[in-house]
């Protein structure tokens, strides 16, 4: 066994049967120290030396990956452990720990590290330090997004890139999110006016030539919003597409987004200075995905970014940016690193007898060249590490499942709260709930059903996309429209699922209503409205519209996958005092009647068990859906990228 002294905190002596991980080895950084642990404190990383430099600077070898097992664990001495420390000296606090999604010794330094953090100075005042964390390492984030709220959104990934900057610039941060300039020609660009051209233009080589750009700017709630302009981001439509479908030059325009992201840090001068090189880049999704790539092949072997860490963040496994091979040539990127973002469709999957199957997948480069990997729940990380949910990936998110964690995401609860919300009619909270029924009401008489406050209403908003089960809820309309209730749908996307939802709105006139589009006043009306919000997404690696109805007092029927599984807690009629008896219903199988059985059983409680229901709007109500809370897991993701040397030097 090997001891070790470290800075101010003792000895640590570590275990000798425990090797390294190639995958994890690396080099902790300047600012970090690392902290003996007592037995009774857990450990986070377990380091092996490799030099020390000087008192304070120790270079380790990280196994994370190679937790002692159980019975090792309780033969250790107290000294084996030893936890990676941002902040050294302040008075050690006993963690108390509600994270659920990280493992145990990782989440043990996001709380200690908060609490660590500002022990000394509010020791001094008497303050509790665990409801007073602070950030002590700031970092200089670089968001990448096809899109941000409210400048650009289809779903999800526009509510969380326009929240989640401002949760961790408010944690002292400087933070910059950089997305397209998508303007359309029509009053809607008035979004981008607060954006000022910042007069910097740059040649992007790529796609056979040099693309020019130029870089808008707003500084608002502490964030840098960089907006990337090319005359293929001017069109109407949505960020990926129009009426008739996808656009055709989609890997172009994201290439062109990822090239200028690579560039932004280092060129624009924002406050009077630039983001600099050691920067984290946090790339959402596929269109994002070729940063990670770019920083390994095009960057680093001339020496630049040779600090920065890149985390890759999946809110969709669904899309991944595959494209022919032929298109690689186009990328900007070395011809020797193909390899990287090779894709061979198995044969089953190939059109004809000639298809060699051979495509590039832009998601996969990511995969194999960022630092982390996160999705948006525990659930579904674990998830796209199996077949049936890892879209073709699985294998490779299976080799690299050291570094893959799932944080579920927070809401923006300004905008999403029922006591302010200026979307809605009447206005209401957990202490006085009366308004509900007349934000109910009120819908019932905006959509022409009869007005009937105990009439059970059922909703459902979200894009019409298979992945949502939006067919499962056609299929079983008929036989819901059997009972008393009211049903109210709001989306838009397949036209197949379109064109039903006017169809049954038709056929069911006094209870069935399909509203067609996409209107953000009308899902806030839903939300507070419905007194049940129904998803039965096939899969869900997150999902938001669970998480405002709880915050509404709406109770969310939902299946069982990904973070609906992670976020609704199933109810339990019968559960003690004190414990808690849920927050809505999850069912499974994925099928047409355990979904009719789920509802029935909802629509059962709300008429005949009013106390239970009040509860389970209650419960609901009460919990803590803050970015703040997720910013914090961020945080310590981001250090971990940091702890380790560059995946691809
Ligand atoms: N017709 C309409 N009118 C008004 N508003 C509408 C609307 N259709 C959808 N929305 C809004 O769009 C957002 C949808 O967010 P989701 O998280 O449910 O799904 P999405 O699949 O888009 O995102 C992906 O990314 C997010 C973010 O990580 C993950 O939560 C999710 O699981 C993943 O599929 C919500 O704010 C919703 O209210
Ligand atoms: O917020 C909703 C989702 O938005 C993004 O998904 C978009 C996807 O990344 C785009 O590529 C495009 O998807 C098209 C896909 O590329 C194409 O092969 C075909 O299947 O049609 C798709 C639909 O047009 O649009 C998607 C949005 O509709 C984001 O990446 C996801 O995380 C979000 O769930």
């Amino acid at each position: 066994m090997e001891s070790l002294r470290i800075g101010c905190f003792g000895i640590c002596k570590l275990p000798s049967n425990l090797s390294e991980s190639p995958l994890n080895s690396g080099v902790v950084g300047r600012p970090c120290f690392a902290l003996w642990r007592s037995r009774r404190g857990s450990a986070s990383l377990l380091l092996r030396r490799r030099s020390i430099a000087d008192n304070n600077e120790v270079e380790f070898h990280s196994v994370r990956d190679k937790y002692p097992t159980e019975e090792e664990s309780s033969n250790l001495e107290d000294s084996f452990r030893v936890g990676l420390q941002l902040f050294p000296r302040y008075g050690e606090k006993e963690v108390v720990d509600s994270e659920a999604n990280l493992n145990v010794c990782e989440k043990e330094v996001v709380d200690s590290n908060a609490n660590r953090a500002s022990a000394k100075e509010e020791e001094t005042k008497g303050i509790d330090v665990e409801e007073k964390p602070t950030t002590r390492v700031t970092r200089n984030i670089v968001f990448v997004t096809a899109e941000v709220a409210p400048y650009s959104k289809t779903g999800g990934l526009g509510d969380v890139c326009g929240s989640l900057p401002v949760a961790l610039a408010a944690r002292g941060h400087r933070v910059m999110v950089v997305s397209p300039r998508y303007v359309h020609g029509d009053p809607s660009d008035v979004v981008f006016s607060g954006a000022l051209d910042l007069d910097c233009h740059i040649k992007i080589p790529c796609f056979g030539g040099l693309q020019e750009v130029a870089f808008f700017h707003e500084y608002r709630e502490g964030v840098d919003w960089v907006f990337v302009d090319h005359p293929s981001y001017h069109r109407p439509g949505n960020p990926y597409g129009d009426s008739y479908g996808a656009f055709s030059d989609n890997q172009f325009r994201f290439t062109v987004l990822c090239h200028a992201a690579c560039e932004a840090p280092l060129v624009l001068l924002l406050g009077g200075f630039t983001y600099g090189e050691k920067c984290l880049f946090l790339v959402n999704d596929w269109h994002a995905g070729l940063v990670p790539v770019l920083l390994a092949a095009k960057y680093r072997p001339h020496g630049v970014y040779k600090d920065a860490r890149s985390i890759i963040v999946i809110h969709n496994l669904a899309h991944q940016g595959v494209e022919p091979a032929e298109t690689y040539k186009n990328l900007g990127l070395p011809l020797e690193w193909y390899g990287a973002l090779e894709w061979v469709f198995p044969t089953w999957a190939r059109t004809h007898a000639l298809d060699t199957g051979e495509a590039v997948n832009v998601l996969k480069g990511a995969i194999v060249t960022s630092d982390r990997i996160l999705t948006v729940s525990q659930g579904y990380s674990w998830e796209i590490t199996t077949v049936e949910g890892g879209n073709g990936l699985n294998g490779l998110l299976s080799s690299r499942k050291s570094i893959l964690n799932g944080i579920v995401n927070g809401i923006d609860v300004a905008e999403w709260n029922p006591a302010s919300d200026e979307h809605i009619p009447f206005r209401y909270s957990i202490d006085d709930i009366s308004g509900k029924v007349q934000c109910k009401t009120a819908l019932q008489k905006e959509l022409g059903l009869a007005v009937r406050p105990d009439c059970p209403m059922i909703g459902f908003i979200g894009r019409l996309d298979f992945q949502k089960g939006v067919d499962l809820i056609l299929s079983a309309i008929p036989e819901l429209m059997q009972d008393d209730i009211q049903f109210i749908m709001l989306g838009s996307g397949d036209r197949q699922f379109e064109n039903w939802m006017r169809a049954l709105e038709s056929t069911y006139k006094d209870k069935f209503r399909g509203w067609v589009g996409f209107s953000v006043p009308v899902s806030h009306r839903i939300t507070a409205g419905c007194d049940i919000l129904l998803m039965p997404s096939r899969f869900e690696p997150c999902g938001l519209n669970q998480l405002y109805a709880m915050r509404y007092g709406t109770v969310p029927v939902v299946h069982c996958t990904g973070g609906l599984k992670d976020t609704v807690e199933n109810f339990h009629p019968y559960a003690e005092e004190g414990s808690s008896q849920g927050t809505g219903w999850t069912f499974s199988p994925l099928s047409k009647d355990s979904m009719l059985a789920a509802l029935r059983l909802a629509v059962g409680t709300y008429r005949e068990h009013k106390s239970s229901w009040e509860g389970l709007i209650k419960s609901g109500m009460e919990k803590d859906y803050t970015w703040d809370k997720a910013a914090t897991k961020y945080e310590q993701v981001i250090e971990w990228a940091f702890c380790d040397s560059p995946y691809v030097q």
